[in-house]
């Protein structure tokens, strides 16, 4: 490790974290930090509306610290230097109502709210420094694809921070603004594709006879090999699909009726159909603000 790494890992060990909301997003991200011992599990607050229950079970897993009156709540938000906005679409005007109040000329706020304009943020606190992000969840096991975008007043150091943290839970890119909606339909709500997609294959394999467990396991591997082969071998998707296909074979055959059916139509208008969805669920929280 290099000096420089060593001072970021010691700047970052520094800072406090408040988890707002406590959700399978909040989760990933501790998870992640806490695996990755960026830090100390302590420095991380997790503070949610009403459920107690969930942040003992996220106390106990992580050893993270959980805030339960709204006094502390609120101690905790105005002590730190992160907070990270992590509860659903809907509840995100009344919380950066809240939120206002106790927030530093040098706290950052990370958001994962789909939809979520930085615009819409700052109109209700302030020009405060913000970063947007769209995780995926599979963050969970460190296999995370998050892409991020940040406001101006962000500074070089909260941006690596940012950064830090999100690494931890797989990779990330840097985007500007407006592409976070297709990033959204593309990786952020990516994995339920590639979940529907085994399904129907799972169902398949049952049809053709093979037990449950067999159609499950062939189907895993499948998906999980074909993803690593792209990776490892650097090779497009395109070229790799090719080399499956023996000419009048058995892929072609299926491959014809993937397109007979406009596979590749599907898919594409259904990301684009998130992406205007991510848009439109910004557009609702913007009007709730009003
Ligand atoms: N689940 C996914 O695949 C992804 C979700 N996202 C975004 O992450 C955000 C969170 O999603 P999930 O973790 O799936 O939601 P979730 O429903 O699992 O968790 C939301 C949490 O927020 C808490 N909460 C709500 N209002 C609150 C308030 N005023 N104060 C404190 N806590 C409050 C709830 O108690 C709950 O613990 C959403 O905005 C979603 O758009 C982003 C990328 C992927
Ligand atoms: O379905 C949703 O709205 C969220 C955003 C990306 C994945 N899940």
């Amino acid at each position: 490790m290099d000096l420089k790494q060593t001072q970021v890992n010691d700047t970052f060990r520094s800072l406090h974290f408040c988890i707002f909301g406590a959700g399978s997003m909040a989760e990933a991200i501790v998870r992640g930090m806490t695996e990755q011992q960026l830090t100390a599990p302590d420095r991380i607050a997790v503070i949610n509306r009403s459920n107690a229950e969930r942040l003992h079970e996220l106390q106990d897993r992580y050893g993270v610290t959980i805030e339960l009156t709204a006094e502390a709540k609120q101690k905790r938000l105005a002590a730190a230097d992160i907070i990270v906005l992590a509860i659903k679409p809907k509840d995100a005007a009344a919380a950066l109502h809240d939120l206002k109040p106790l927030l530093r000329a040098d706290t950052l706020l990370v958001s994962v709210v789909a939809g979520l304009s930085i615009g819409t943020m700052q109109h209700i606190i302030g020009s405060a420094p913000i970063v947007r992000t769209m995780p995926n969840t599979s963050s969970n096991i460190g296999l995370g694809a998050t892409a991020l975008c940040c406001s101006q007043e962000v500074t070089a150091g909260q941006k690596i921070a940012a950064m830090t943290m999100l690494n931890a839970m797989g990779i990330v890119t840097e985007v500007e603004e407006p592409y976070l909606n297709i990033v959204t339909g593309l990786s952020g709500s990516g994995p339920a594709y590639v979940y529907y997609l085994m399904e129907a294959m799972i169902q398949a394999g049952m049809e053709g006879g093979l037990s449950q467990e067999q159609s499950h396991d062939l189907t895993v591997q499948t998906v999980l090999g074909a993803a690593e082969m792209v990776r490892r071998t650097g090779e497009e998707p395109a070229t790799l699909r090719r080399k499956v296909t023996s000419p009048g074979g058995t892929t072609q055959a299926a491959l014809e009726v993937l397109e007979q059916y406009q596979f590749a139509n599907a898919m594409k208008t259904a990301i684009h159909r998130a992406e205007a969805r991510a848009q439109e669920m910004g557009e609702q929280i913007g009007r709730n603000m009003e």
